[in-house]
């Protein structure tokens, strides 16, 4: 039931969710490969998404602990605890907050951090809950400071405290919550608060997806999709999707429409191999802003130590998306290495640019 909340005189209307939450997200950057959501991905993700546990491939640990939290929440009859989900673009944080809601059968309404601007659009969302319901905020470290602190109550003791009237008339009242679940997914774990990290009961950081997991959810997406394709198939595209689910299935659909034009539908080694090489996806999943990083690092810095904002501007790229959406990959695949003097790459990185480290490069 959406209702509308009164503050002050000023009505605060229920706003639509998913097109807040939507909002949010594209408003980060985008580029070719990137494993940040892009406007094409909305249709597939509705179609890919799993929606139980149990459809959610890899990520084990957090699976089992989950179930667990959930197993008892539901044993007690009580509301699950506010949960964090951190970790790069793509991983899975969306997906999860929603298997949590169908696990334990509740609804969600979905919103993000920049799109509640002021406390009244919060106080809004939150009277609009009902008893064990799910909230779901991405892009959690993205909340200003006043919406923040109204927030801490509400997960505390499931209390909102408004202020009615001005100056000294003003006095704060306290209204009563229903108990709901908290889900915050966020890419920056380093930008959130201590107060309101400390306010969750538990955090899960998503690790990037290993080959094989990958490969297992290119092979379910296939299936949903009616696309045939071979388990080495599968593989190579997993291989090339930069440990992320998100990528692996829009390359998955980029292969699909290549083996449809240029080969007879199937997706082998080969034709994924090709296919990729041809929407220019290199062997480790890089494309070209990840390569010219690379290239800056060896070559233009002649293989020294690079300042993040150095190398931000050299990219023409703002730093926070250098660190957040390009290097995570880099330094999971040994390609980087941050030292106390700035960003390096290491040998593997002159090999994969085919280029000799210099002496004393590890
Ligand atoms: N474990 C998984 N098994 C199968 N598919 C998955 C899994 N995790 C993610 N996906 C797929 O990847 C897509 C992206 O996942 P999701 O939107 O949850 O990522 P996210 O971490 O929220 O990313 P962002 O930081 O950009 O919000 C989903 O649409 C889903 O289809
Ligand atoms: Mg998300």
């Amino acid at each position: 039931m959406e209702r509308d909340v009164e503050i002050e005189g000023i009505v605060f209307e229920a706003g639509d969710d998913d097109r807040d939450a939507l909002a949010g997200r594209l408003a980060a950057r985008e580029r070719a490969v990137s494993a940040a959501l892009q406007e094409d991905d909305l249709a597939l993700d509705r179609s890919l998404r799993p929606r139980r546990l149990g459809d959610y491939l890899g990520q084990a640990k957090v699976k089992d602990s989950l179930a667990i939290l959930i197993e008892a929440a539901r044993g007690r009859g009580d509301v699950v605890d506010h949960i964090l989900f951190s970790g790069p673009p793509g991983l899975g944080k969306t997906t999860l907050a929603q298997v949590v809601a169908n696990e334990v059968g509740a609804s969600i309404r979905t919103t993000s951090g920049p799109a509640i601007e002021r406390t009244g659009d919060l106080a809004a969302i939150l009277t609009n809950l009902e008893e064990g319901d799910v909230l779901f905020i991405d892009e959690i470290h993205r909340l200003n400071r006043m919406v923040e602190e109204v927030l801490y109550p509400a997960l505390e003791d499931f209390a909102l405290d408004i202020v009615v009237g001005k100056g000294p008339a003003a006095r704060s009242i306290r209204l009563d919550l229903p108990r709901f679940t908290l889900i915050g997914a966020t890419t920056r774990t380093g930008l959130l608060t201590g107060p309101l990290r400390d306010r969750f009961g538990i955090a899960f950081r998503l690790a990037y997806y290993a080959p094989e997991e990958l490969a297992a959810i290119v092979r379910r997406s296939a299936a949903i999709l009616g696309v045939e394709v071979e388990e080495e198939g599968a593989l190579e595209i997993a291989r090339r999707s930069r440990g992320t689910p998100r990528l692996a299935n829009r390359l998955l659909k980029r292969v699909r429409d290549w083996a449809q034009v240029r080969g007879d539908g199937c997706i082998t080694e080969d034709v994924a191999a090709q296919a990729l090489s041809f929407f220019e996806v290199d062997d480790l999943g890089l494309d070209a802003v990840d390569n010219r990083i690379l290239e800056l690092l060896c070559v233009q810095f002649s293989g020294r130590p690079v300042g993040l904002t150095t190398l931000a501007s050299a990219l023409s790229e703002d730093p926070d998306s250098v660190e957040d959406v390009y290097e995570p990959y880099l330094m999971q695949q040994g390609l980087m290495v941050r030292t106390p003097k700035g960003r390096q790459a290491t040998a593997r990185a002159w090999e994969h640019l085919g280029m000799l480290p210099p002496e004393g490069v590890a």
